[in-house]
């Protein structure tokens, strides 16, 4: 089963307007430059900056996503922003439960469920995060939390061109531990194993599942050719154009 590599650009709470739009057009530049790329590439800014960027790479083939989105599609939601939203602003993807989330926020799997169905709805591309704790993976319980936080977050309807799984080991988050192609390998092929049960053989065959976590120009070759894993979820690195880029061009 072929999949087409996915390199997803998470800039978290990071840039003013500024630094957003010119990495935004550094970004569309390199695109523009290389229209046979061999994956596709999205860009998550912070909320503010969700229309200014996807203004700055219309036309380049350069997806751009929010960050969460709420479950409801419109209401009495201080702070809130609806999925709804985030489609009229330009986004066609939308990253949900990543672990700073499910940290800050204390969002749960339903919670998390709710508002990829709601994703789903807006005709959004949910990105499901999950991912295991440093403290879960010396307990030995690295596979059953990631299959019970798959099977918690995954609405109804799922299928592989709605949804990307995104593994992201929390120990692996902006700490420049970054987990080996083995230990990538054997969740990824955990999740796909679970996703069959989930979604059936073929919708699991065909869905993306991303590696996230200290993903950089060095390592990001090795584990984009892993069998399982199908491009990446990169913050730190997704900040600098050169650095993106020569993750992107891995996938070929
Ligand atoms: O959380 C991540 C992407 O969502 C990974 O962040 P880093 O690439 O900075 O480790």
């Amino acid at each position: 089963m072929s999949r087409r590599p996915l390199i997803a650009g998470n800039w978290k709470m990071n840039g003013l307007k500024a630094d957003g739009i010119a990495l935004a057009d550094g970004v569309a530049a390199k695109r523009r430059a290389e229209p046979d790329l061999a994956c596709d590439v999205l860009v998550c800014p912070p909320f503010l900056l969700v229309s200014d960027v996807a203004r700055a790479v219309a036309g380049s083939g350069l997806a751009v996503g929010g960050q969460d989105c709420h479950a409801k599609t419109s209401g009495a939601h201080t702070g809130d922003t609806s999925p709804v939203m985030l489609k009229d602003a330009g986004c066609s993807h939308v990253i949900l439960g990543h672990s700073e989330r499910r940290t800050d926020h204390g969002e749960t799997d339903a919670e998390v469920k709710a508002k990829a169905a709601a994703a789903h709805a807006a005709g959004l591309v949910a990105i499901v995060c999950i991912g295991e704790t440093l403290a879960q993976r010396d307990g030995g319980e690295t596979l059953e939390v990631n299959r019970r936080q798959l099977k918690g977050s995954l609405p109804e309807g799922a299928n592989a061109d709605n949804t990307v799984i995104a593994y992201e080991p929390v120990w692996a988050i902006g700490t420049g531990r970054v987990a080996s192609p083995e230990q990538a390998q054997e969740v990824h092929a955990a999740i796909r194993a679970e996703l069959v049960k989930l979604v059936g053989e073929t919708e699991a065959g065909k869905m993306r599942i991303l590696y996230g976590g200290s993903m950089k120009p060095e390592n990001a070759a090795q584990l984009i050719a892993l069998p399982d894993v199908d491009g990446g979820l990169i913050g730190g690195a997704s900040l600098k154009v050169e650095d993106f880029w020569a993750i992107a061009r891995n996938c070929g």
